[in-house]
């Protein structure tokens, strides 16, 4: 088995990739935007699917790898899809209303349209099954989060698997058990993650991706208590603050752009609002890096990866900015360097090491589908 076709279905779009296991070669990729939306030539997901399979015609695949947000208890690993599997998926949807009925609309289009193919689902909770007992419970009463299935899962987690392997590659230490990673997934959705060996030990989002860090447009990090005064003095319903957590939060609610780009030139001409994002998107990061080195016992390297880890110096500048007790320091003339290559930006004989290493979560979806499928045969 050689060509995956991966899909990450989202509420309005779908974003696919076919590409080869073995070299990592993409064969085609593309993007179908504006699902179910008003005025859209692409009313549902099925129809989002033709588009794409129409796209794909002539295109040899061997296998589908879907992603999948939320795999609760139930998968730690990817997992084939049959339809027993299917129900599975669909009975988690209670637990991410806002990312699972995508990924499952997408199972059910692409089995339909390939039901000779094997489908795989890859799900993001799935890396962080490692994490300790007592980063994995919140401190509620233990009977009612056991009966509701309350607890940590964490997110990011394809990405965070694919990211710490290729940063342990970089700095000469594959397979190291005691390599002590803190990686920073800066995307629109953000998170940190703790990472011992190769083991996801803790994370920043929960139960849902809402908590943890500032993102594009979801809060992160807040005070349980303020839903309950929004709702208890002013009225908010739950779907009211569903929106205003996930929808007009972070950087959009805070400054009115989720944009990093946006926001960091606005902010160096001047504009206050876009500054202040910055300082309490940058203060929640470094709280997560100092945390996480305190749980590690120390801190090998510090990793960004995903769109702002990525591209954003002024990001990993501030972040590391007087971090020099932990080890940590970001060379100025490596950091403005551009590159698509996992690379270090700290300078040469620091004590901790700072790394970029550009994500590849489609090539790990497939992947991690080339094995599930090749373990149930
Ligand atoms: N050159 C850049 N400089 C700063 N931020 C960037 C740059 N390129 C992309 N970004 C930011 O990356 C974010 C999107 O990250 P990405 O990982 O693609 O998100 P998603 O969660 O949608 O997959 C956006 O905030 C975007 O502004
Ligand atoms: C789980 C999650 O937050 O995903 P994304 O970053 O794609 O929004
Ligand atoms: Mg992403």
């Amino acid at each position: 088995m050689r060509t995956v076709f991966v899909l990450n279905v989202g509420s309005s779009s779908i974003k696919y990739q076919v590409l080869d296991v073995g070299s990592g070669e993409v064969h085609a990729s593309g993007l179908v935007e504006r699902i179910g939306v008003a005025g859209s030539e692409t009313p549902d997901h099925a129809a989002g699917l033709a588009v794409v399979l129409a796209e794909l015609a002539g295109v040899p695949i061997d296998a589908v790898g879907h992603r999948i947000v939320h795999g609760g208890t139930r998968f730690v690993q990817a997992t084939v899809i049959d339809d027993a599997v299917e129900r599975e998926i669909e009975a988690l949807a209670d637990l991410a209303p806002l990312h699972n009925p995508p990924g499952l609309a997408g199972i059910r289009a692409a089995r339909a349209a390939l039901p000779e193919l094997p489908h795989v689902a890859v799900f993001d909770t799935a890396f962080h099954a490692t994490i300790t007992p007592a980063a994995r419970d919140y401190a509620i009463d233990a009977e009612v989060a056991a009966r509701t299935r309350i607890r940590r899962f964490g997110f990011h987690g394809t990405s965070y698997r694919y990211v710490s392997r290729v940063a342990a590659g970089t700095l000469g230490r594959a397979g190291d058990p005691e390599l002590k990673l803190v990686v920073l997934h800066l995307g629109n959705g953000a998170s940190a993650c703790a990472v011992q060996g190769g083991r996801s030990v803790d994370t920043s989002m929960g139960m849902t991706p809402l908590e943890g860090l500032v993102m594009g447009t979801r809060s992160g990090d807040i005070d349980p208590a303020i839903p309950l005064y929004l709702a208890r003095e002013h009225g908010y319903t739950t779907a009211q603050l569903d929106e205003l957590l996930n929808k007009r939060s972070g950087l959009l609610g805070l400054s009115g752009r989720s944009d990093m780009r946006e926001l960091v030139a606005a902010a160096e001409s001047g504009d206050q609002l876009a500054a202040h994002a910055l300082d309490v998107y940058v203060h929640r990061v470094r709280h997560y890096i100092g945390a996480y080195a305190a749980e590690l016992g120390g801190i090998d390297a510090l990793v960004f990866t995903a769109g702002v880890g990525e591209n954003s110096s002024y990001i990993r500048r501030r972040a590391v900015a007087g971090l020099g007790f932990l080890g940590l320091a970001v060379d100025p003339a490596l950091n403005e360097a551009r590159s698509g290559d996992p690379r270090a930006i700290s300078p040469t004989g620091s004590p901790a090491a700072v790394l970029v290493v550009p994500t590849a979560e489609e090539l790990e979806i497939a992947r991690e589908t080339r094995a599930a499928v090749d373990a149930a045969v």
